[in-house]
């Protein structure tokens, strides 16, 4: 590829302004702890849902769920076997649930992707894989032109899992169990505004019970352009 436009993997003062604001209204709410990672940001809060939420969202995703695809449209044999739905932007819970991570971040719903379920059965997994999109990709150009790159993620956990289905993040060292009801926020990007490698992140396979996430990314601009 000759014509790449490199603008969504490098160091960026608008894409660094939004990792500062989200940072500092995370920081100022005593609900949300930061998960100590030397080179990512992130951030948790328990009980963002409440049970009978997290049932909501559920029985939305068991309604919708299709085998997961990759946002490369690959094939996904071992890579994401989870089952994923886009949830329906103008059901009532989840506006209500999407307006309540937007008051959480600070970030505008309209920069927001649409919440997407997802569900993993004993076995399924999602490997590692970075949220932000890479410029190389055959698909960045389409995305520059849709709302730019990906900020930060906001993921629920909407069950609780008897084993396994741990978000790990291999370059730092932890990983996350799931907690029904709690919601877990990083930033793609680093300080600097460019994509952080250090993001990497797998859902690691659920070995007793299943395990069901809502996820939002948030793009640099407004989503579709
Ligand atoms: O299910 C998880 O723990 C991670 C999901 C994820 O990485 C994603 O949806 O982008
Ligand atoms: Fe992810």
């Amino acid at each position: 590829m000759t014509d790449v436009i490199d603008d969504g993997g490098i160091a960026s003062p608008a894409r660094a302004r939004i990792g500062e604001a989200v940072r500092a209204r995370l920081e100022r709410n005593p609900m949300v702890s930061r998960i100590d990672a030397p080179r990512l940001e992130i951030y948790g809060r328990r009980d963002f849902l409440n049970a009978e939420e997290c049932a909501g969202l559920r029985a939305l995703i068991d309604a919708g769920a299709q085998p997961s695809t990759l946002f490369s449209g690959s094939a996904n044999a071992d890579y994401r076997t989870s089952h994923s739905c886009n949830l329906d932007p103008w059901d009532p819970l989840v506006m209500i649930i999407s307006d309540r991570i937007c008051a959480l971040t600070g970030l505008p719903s309209e920069n927001g992707e649409t919440l997407q379920g997802q569900r993993y059965a004993v076995g399924q997994e999602y490997k590692p894989h970075c949220d932000y999109f890479p410029v190389t990709a055959n698909y960045w150009p389409a995305m520059r032109t849709t709302g730019g790159q990906r900020s930060w993620t906001a993921m629920i956990y909407l069950s609780a899992v008897e084993a396994g289905g741990e978000t790990h993040f291999p370059h730092c060292e932890f990983m996350v169990p799931p907690v029904e009801g709690m919601i877990l926020l990083w930033n793609n990007m680093k300080p600097d505004g460019a994509p952080n490698p250090d993001s990497l992140h797998a859902a690691r396979p659920v070995e007793r019970g299943e395990k069901y996430v809502v996820t939002k990314w948030f793009r640099e601009k407004r989503w579709g352009g």
